[in-house]
């Protein structure tokens, strides 16, 4: 005889045949309090529903500069449709829909401003080169199914990750490393800030951003910890890039740049603390442990390694970045959203030790799980 379920479960499956049921949600409907809380579950649902609808509103946004425009002053229609080269009937309706899903406020008829959603939309360039990037992503899931069955491999993310493509040999060329590369750097603002704001950097001398990209969080670092020396190891198709860009910020002097790849050569030893931002998240399990073996190998005995990624986790920032970055790694054909428990136990078997998850003030950003080689 088949065991019924456990009282939780079945207090879940009579609550959801009430909802299920007209004549419940009728009666929710008619009494005033039921009714606030069925109407916010309604709209929860409708904000699913429309997701890609507003999702491109913010993207035509973007593309038409409408958020730059507005910053630090009001426009009215006319002179945005005349910034856009939208005709003002239709630019209308669509400052309306901006206006309903709190990007813009119409501060009097036909006068807009920017509400608080756009102003960080437009203050924040890393944001705005996100929302054009999902162009991209919401092609390789117009069939979401298909992806979810394994059916479609070849997707523009696969293509645009060049280092998830090619893992042996010489690795991607630099052409194939710009378009992410510039996209990381200008998306790194807001995870430097959550990452400095939940760590003390202050008792480290050399800080080796380990997948360090074109620099920006050791830039972002340098700039809090004016003493800090700076190492940065990444593929030798990105290594110049970085001395580039780390060169142009005047940091040359307490930086050195070493090109290789991470899961087999040599890594700079001389750092007190070695940081992996948004790394072990593109890559499955076993090609993780291969990272984390070859610094385990690299690094002395004591140094602090930080692994700052956005986590899977109880809050609500945590559960959207991991709905996001699910479908997102899905599609890239690499890596998955961890939690912190996961990414721990990834360390404990590379052989680090005292291995603590540190949360930040933002989670939708990043967890931290801290580690001692
Ligand atoms: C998602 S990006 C993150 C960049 C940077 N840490 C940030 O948060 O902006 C991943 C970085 O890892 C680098 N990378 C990928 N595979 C690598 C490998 N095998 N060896 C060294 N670097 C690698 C990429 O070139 C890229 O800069």
């Amino acid at each position: 005889m088949r065991a019924s379920p456990p009282l939780a479960l079945r207090l879940r499956l009579w609550r959801n045949r009430m909802i299920a049921s007209p004549a419940f949600r009728r009666l929710v409907a008619r009494v005033p309090l039921l009714r606030a809380i069925g109407n916010r579950k309604a709209n929860d649902l409708f904000r699913l529903t429309g997701g890609f609808i507003f999702s491109q509103v913010m993207l035509a946004g973007v593309r038409l500069g409408l958020y730059a425009a507005l910053v630090d002053t009001p426009a009215t229609t006319e002179s945005l449709a005349s910034h856009t080269g939208i005709p003002d009937t239709r630019l209308r309706i669509f400052l309306r829909a901006n206006a309903a899903l709190g990007l813009l406020v119409e501060a009097a008829p036909d006068l807009w401003v920017l509400d608080d959603a756009g102003v960080v939309l437009a203050s924040d360039r890393g944001l705005s080169a996100m929302v054009m990037h999902h162009a991209m992503l919401y092609r390789d899931l117009a069939e979401p199914d298909q992806l979810l069955r394994g059916a479609v491999t070849a997707t523009e993310l696969r293509e645009y990750w060049a280092y998830v493509r090619d893992m042996s040999g010489t690795g991607p060329k630099p052409a194939e490393v710009d378009g992410y590369s510039l996209l990381m750097r200008e998306s790194q603002a807001m995870m430097a800030d959550c990452i400095l704001a939940a760590h003390d950097f202050s008792g480290v001398r050399v800080l080796l951003d380990v997948g360090g990209g074109d620099g920006a969080f050791l830039a972002a670092a340098a700039n809090r910890y004016p003493d800090l020396a700076l190492r940065l190891f990444d593929l030798p198709a990105v290594a110049p890039r970085a001395n580039r860009h780390l060169e142009s910020l005047g940091l040359s002097d307490r930086t050195w740049v070493h090109g290789g790849d991470f899961t087999r050569d040599p890594l700079p030893d001389d750092a007190d603390c070695v940081t992996l931002v948004r790394i072990l998240c593109d890559h499955d399990d076993s090609r993780v442990a291969a990272i984390l073996a070859n610094l385990h190998r690299s690094l002395r005995s004591g140094t602090t390694l930080i692994v700052a990624e956005a986590m899977d986790g109880k809050t609500e920032g945590a559960r959207l970045s991991a709905a996001y970055f699910s479908l997102y790694f899905l599609a890239m054909g690499s890596g998955r959203c961890r939690n912190a428990q996961e990414i721990a136990s990834l360390l404990s078997a590379a052989g680090f030790k005292k291995v603590r998850t540190v949360a930040t003030a933002t989670p939708l950003i990043a967890t931290l799980v801290i580690a001692t080689r």
